[in-house]
């Protein structure tokens, strides 16, 4: 008797800039079923017929069985899950083109690492917002994931997560192959704030490079970035854990010390002295942390969470603060001296929760028999 083969399980990724694309490889890698949507029919042609994209992923040869197409309605017929990883700020007018398409209880999936800036609104709230599916059907991925270096299939790690922890599971399970791991949690805000956040850190990080500071300050921010991430997302209803895990530190890590991200190469150029209009120019790919910066300090302030990297980082941007200025490990929120906030034993919010995670992350990877779950 024949073996039962069960048939590849059919998925869109929206999007085929250089994260939709790696992305699309990873899951048809895995197994799946994929058509990648470009919004331009010639690199949908590209994709399909040469099987690369070079402006966006120069050098990737991409899987024989992955498609392409610049029709959303032939990407999304039959989906069971979709991928969107446009820019954020064009999510809203995607989703909105894309719904009449969507199959009865897809699940929706954000690769997105931004917010909405007219709103402030999450990538997974603004998919809530638009869409009539039931949130228990919408997950967010995040982690160390430099596109570049996944698509070289060199091997990382992300975090799926949505409220349902089977939507999560559903989704991990596509999003696994030789070289890429998906953990789960259902901690949707810590995962979806630590991709925002680390935006910003790597920013600043690209800022102190740029001016030509070395790895103390770096250490610093870096360090100061994780409690100030931590505080912040803490506040909005995160758990500190998900901050230490893939979402907040590993990505916070990959992102500052890589030149492949484009937020530290935007602070780079900053630093070097160029304006926030050159910058812009020069940045080819999108560049998430330049246009989150303000709704972060908003939501920030709404809340009393003190940000001093990240509103240094905007006066920087705004041309008011001069790079070599930078220091903001060191000043409060308000650009005063710290007081007892210089202390560093736990005495800020963000320091505390972030100790007690990490200690229960640890707790948590020595007590986990085969490391599906956790962060
Ligand atoms: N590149 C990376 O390493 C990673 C990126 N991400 C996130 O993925 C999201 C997408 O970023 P990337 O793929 O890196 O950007 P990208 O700049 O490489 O590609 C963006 C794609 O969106 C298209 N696009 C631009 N405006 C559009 C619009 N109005 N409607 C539809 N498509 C539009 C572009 O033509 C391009 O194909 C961002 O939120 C980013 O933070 C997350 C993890 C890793
Ligand atoms: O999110 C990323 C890596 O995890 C990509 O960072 P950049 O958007 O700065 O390139």
């Amino acid at each position: 008797m024949k073996p039962k083969v069960h048939p590849a399980t059919r998925v869109a990724v929206l999007g085929a800039g250089s994260w939709g694309t790696t992305f699309a490889k990873i899951l048809a890698d895995g197994g799946a079923d994929v058509v990648l949507w470009a919004r331009r029919p010639e690199l949908a042609k590209e994709i399909a017929e040469g099987r690369r994209n070079s402006d966006y992923l120069p050098g990737i040869n991409l899987p024989v069985g992955l498609r392409a197409t610049s029709r959303l309605d032939l990407a999304l017929a039959g989906a069971e899950q979709v991928f969107v990883s446009v820019p954020s700020q064009s999510l809203r007018e995607n989703l909105i083109a894309a719904e009449p398409y969507l199959a009865p209880g897809a699940i929706i999936v954000s690769l997105m690492k931004g917010v909405e800036r007219s709103t402030g609104l999450r990538m997974s709230e603004v998919i809530e917002q638009v869409l009539p599916i039931d949130p228990s059907r919408i997950a967010a991925i995040s982690g160390p994931n430099l596109a570049l270096e996944i698509a070289k299939e060199q091997p990382t790690a992300a975090v799926v997560s949505s409220s349902s922890l089977e939507t999560a599971q559903a989704v991990a399970m596509l999003a696994n192959t030789r070289y890429f791991r998906s953990y789960v949690n259902t901690d949707v805000i810590g995962t979806e704030f630590g991709g925002v956040l680390k935006n910003l850190i790597a920013v600043a990080i690209g800022i102190v490079d740029g001016v030509g500071y070395g790895e103390n300050t770096k250490a610093s921010i870096i360090t100061r970035g994780l409690v100030e991430m931590t505080d912040f997302a803490v506040a909005y209803g995160a758990h500190p854990e998900t901050l230490a895990g893939l979402a907040g530190l590993g990505d916070l890590i990959a992102t500052c010390q890589s030149p492949l991200s484009r937020n530290n190469t935007a602070g780079r150029l900053l630093g070097q002295g160029y304006s926030i209009t050159d910058v812009t120019k020069q940045m080819q790919q999108t560049t998430e942390g330049l246009a989150s910066v303000g709704p972060i300090l908003e939501l920030a302030r709404a809340k009393g969470v003190e940000m001093p990297i990240v509103e240094q980082v905007r006066q920087v941007l705004a041309g008011t603060l001069n790079p070599r200025d930078i220091a903001p490990h060191l000043t409060t929120d308000s650009g005063e001296p710290q007081g007892e906030r210089t202390i560093d034993d736990g005495q800020a919010h963000g320091s505390a929760a972030l100790w007690g995670s990490l200690k229960r992350t640890f707790d948590q990877l020595r007590h986990s028999r085969r490391g599906t779950g956790g962060n």
